[in-house]
């Protein structure tokens, strides 16, 4: 295999990966560095793809642009902006082309299990086909996500719920795969290197501490070790309090 990575779930990811043999996925670290995506590309084209590596790379630095003014205006809005440089400067950038084929005769549909995400940020995009669900939050109901044309999905995540001490909610999310069309996605992740800290402000008498101070990638080791859970009970069960 060429699309490897010492990082859990930063390479190829093969059928089965999301709990589901529709799914596949390449990925390519570092998006950000054009060298990185050219590294990318000389694996699967012997002589390299000048056109692929610039759209990707220009793709991955729009969608950074984005994860950045997002974090800026979610860190503003609970009044810790102070806290926003050193989180950016602390960040990479994964990103992850993705395919689902439609199910066979017999086969189930779901192309990806109920998960919740395990980066600190995920954006998403979609070629025409749909099939991407959030759970509404505590309750059993699902409702497809439309893509508007040149509109991302913005998922919180595990990790990002345990920043803000339980504020934000990582959505529960499947990927069912209805036509006879096959499905791609991307998505642009960022992962903090380091102790992921709940910020003091986020703690008080009516909001004590719920998540104790956690390596990202040892969290990503651990999850990847024993994924028990899928959704949120992961952290809870790494680092909860
Ligand atoms: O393909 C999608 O739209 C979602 C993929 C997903 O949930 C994931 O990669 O975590
Ligand atoms: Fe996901």
């Amino acid at each position: 295999m060429k699309n490897t990575s010492d990082k859990p779930f930063h390479g190829y990811l093969g059928p089965s990966s999301l709990g589901s043999p529709l799914y596949e996925s390449f990925g390519i670290e570092y998006c950000t560095s054009y060298d990185d995506v050219q590294s990318f590309a000389n694996l699967m084209w012997p002589s390299g793809n000048g056109n692929f590596s610039k759209t990707m790379h220009s793709y991955a630095n729009l969608v950074s642009q984005l994860d950045n003014m997002v974090m800026k205006m979610v860190f503003e809005s609970y009044g810790v902006e102070k806290y926003y440089e050193s989180h950016n400067e602390s960040i990479s950038y994964l990103l992850k082309v993705m395919k689902y084929r439609p199910a066979k005769a017999g086969e189930s549909n779901l192309g990806a299990a109920i998960h919740t995400d395990k980066p600190f940020l995920t954006i998403l995009n979609q070629n025409q086909v749909g099939g991407l669900e959030v759970q509404i939050k505590d309750s059993d109901e699902w409702v497809a996500v439309e893509f508007l044309p040149s509109s991302f999905v913005v998922m919180a995540t595990d990790p990002f719920m345990a920043w803000s001490n339980g504020r934000l909610r990582a959505p529960r999310h499947r990927v069912v795969m209805n036509g006879k069309e096959d499905r791609h996605s991307i998505a642009l992740s960022t992962f903090k290197n380091g102790t992921v800290e709940i910020p003091e402000e986020f703690i008080d008498d009516e909001h004590p501490l719920r998540f104790k101070p956690f390596d990202h990638f040892k969290y990503l080791e651990s999850f990847a070790k024993n994924p028990t859970y899928l959704d949120e009970r992961a952290i809870i069960s790494f680092c909860g309090v």
